[in-house]
Parts: structure tokens; sequence; C-alpha cells
């Protein structure tokens, strides 16, 4: 079910009206996703929230990701605002997963996904659990059709390749690579006590490339993988599941990690897989606030978002 986007989640700290002192609150505007706005310049971003954790449920994992779009959008409003003056951010509300019915829910994310990249809008999709990616990819395929290549990059302690006779948050690429022989997956940031053996031996099967959390973190030849990547694909989607991130900074996750990234490392990729032209849509996805400590998972959120909008203009490393 679709639901508007609320102004009130757009509030903060007011500095000044000037253009130096504004926050994001000050610049987000919300629509409704039948009465998107005409893109009067190319740079438009336009958040969707996916209040969604059924996923995580059904993967037997600790709900509660389902609360992540609103709690991040509002960590976000009070960042100042970097971007180019030109670049207009807005916000077409929520799709919120009704009685489990996480099938329904993907389908209608990815209507809508579909309808912002027909408009000319680059997707930032909040979710949700890892499922979120499905709605995901399913918006930015209907948007492409059959023929386009597709690559995948994943940010993940987990592969999500799990065999199952229902959608999970852990078997999003297995039902992909199952369907869509047009589809390229990359993995950035794999924990090997994240995943079983059979879920490694799933990924070479399926031809995954996949880069350890440990080699992640030589980011010279990860940006050298990446970029091998996007050169073999026609267009890309970027999936971020927080709990790619090391457990001191990201504690507020169904599954933490004890060896993942370093946010910094993490803000590196986004930096750079930002700048990409081929990138199509974006979606951040397992932050858990009901699991969180003191905001901190959501903040970091906040932040990276606001470091990929912001590089989706003016790059640095
Ligand atoms: N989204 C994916 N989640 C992981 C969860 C692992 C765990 O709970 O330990 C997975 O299915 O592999
Ligand atoms: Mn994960
Ligand atoms: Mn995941």
């Amino acid at each position: 079910m679709y639901r508007n986007a609320k102004e009130n989640l757009w509030v903060g700290r007011k500095d000044g009206v000037d253009k130096a002192s504004l926050r994001l609150h000050q610049r987000v505007q919300c629509y409704p996703i039948d009465h998107l706005p005409l893109s009067d310049t190319e740079k438009e971003i336009a958040i969707i929230g996916f209040q969604c954790d059924e996923g995580v449920k059904r993967n037997k994992g600790r709900i509660g990701a389902g609360k992540a779009p609103d709690e991040i959008r509002k960590y976000l409003a009070n960042l100042p605002y970097h971007l180019e003056e030109d670049s207009n951010i807005i916000d077409v509300g929520n799709v919120v997963c009704e009685d489990g019915n996480l099938e329904e829910s993907q389908r209608e994310l990815g209507l809508y996904v579909r309808e912002l990249l027909y408009q000319s809008k680059f997707p930032i999709i909040l979710g949700g659990g890892h499922e979120t990616l499905f709605g995901h990819y399913l918006g930015a395929r209907a948007f492409l059709g059959d023929e386009p290549s597709l690559g995948i990059i994943n940010i993940d302690a987990h592969f999500d390749l799990r065999v199952e006779p229902f959608a999970t948050s852990g078997t999003m690429f297995k039902q992909i690579l199952d369907k869509d022989h047009q589809v390229g997956y990359l993995a950035l940031g794999i924990q090997r006590f994240g995943n079983t053996k059979k879920l490694f031996e799933t990924a070479e099967a399926y031809h995954c490339t996949y880069l350890y959390e440990e080699e992640v973190e030589k980011i010279e030849q990860t940006i050298q993988v990446i970029d091998r990547f996007s050169q073999t694909y026609d267009y890309m989607i970027l999936t971020l599941c927080f709990d790619a991130i090391h457990l001191n900074a990201a504690p507020g996750v169904s599954a933490p990690s004890p060896f993942g990234l370093e946010p910094k490392t993490v803000r590196k990729l986004l930096r750079y897989i930002a700048k990409k032209e081929n990138l199509l849509s974006f979606d951040l996805s397992e932050v858990n606030p009901q699991l969180d400590e003191n905001g901190k998972t959501a903040r970091l959120a906040a932040y990276l978002l606001a470091e990929l909008m912001m590089s989706m203009s003016d790059y640095k490393l």
C-alpha cells in the first residue's frame, strides 16, 4: 500500500534561509507519486521508502527494519545541504507491506521505481529489510525492458543467494539470477562466517564476482573491480545492506558483523560508484531502529546517503 510523503518528517535546525545556510529539510519537497514534478534539472533525486521487514521475518531474522525509512529521513533532514544548487530532492512517500504480503509490496515498489525512472529521477530507496532490493530490481528491469544488461552491486556481508521455497531477505539474488540472464552480480564485503560453504558454492555456480571484507578495504584494487564490472553492463543498480558495516558503527541491524567494513570504506565506495554514468538507482536496507543504539545506525545511514547524493554532483575519493 502506498502512503504519501510526510512533510512533518522534514524538520530541523534553521540557520538561515540564504543558500549557504540551508539544510536538507529546507530543500526537500514532498510529492505524491502520481503527481511528480517535471524534472527541470538532470539531477533530480527521488526518495521512496519501503516499510517492510516481512522478508527478514521469513528469514528468521530480527524484525524492525520496516521502521527505518522514516527514522532515516529524520536524521537526513537536519544535515547541511551541500549539493550543487540545481540539484533537487523530492520525497514521494512510502510503500508499506501489509498482512505479510511481501510479493505484492515488492511488485508495488517496482512499479513506483519504474515510474520514477521514466520521469528522469534518480530513485533512492530507503528499506526495509534487504528484500527491498528485489522490488528495486523489478522497477529497474521494467524500466529497461528485457534487452539491456544490468549489473547489480551489493555491498553486503551476505550473498543473499539462499534456496528457499518462498522469497525472504536472503533469497533475492537467487530469485533474480534464476530468471534474468542479463544480470550480473558483484558482492562487496562478503564475510566468511556470514555465509555457509553452500552459499559460497552457489555464488561460484552462478558466476558471481565477490570480494571479502578485507579485500574491499584495499580500495584501489576494489575500484578496479568496480570499473571492470561497470564496463561489462549497460546499466547498474547499487544496494547497500547495512550489516556490511562493522557492528560498532552499525549495531542496529538484524545480523551484525564483528569484522564488518569501516564506515569510511563504505563512504569511499558510495562516492565512487555514485559517479558512474550507468548507475540507475540506489537502495539502503537493513537498518533496524528497534535494535539501534541511540540512533547510531540510522544517523550513519543518513550521512552515507548525504555523501552519495553529494557525490553525484561533486566527486572526491
Ligand atoms: N539478508 C540476509 N541475511 C542473512 C542473515 C544471516 C544471519 O541471520 O545470520 C542471510 O540470510 O544470510
Ligand atoms: Mn547482509
Ligand atoms: Mn543482504
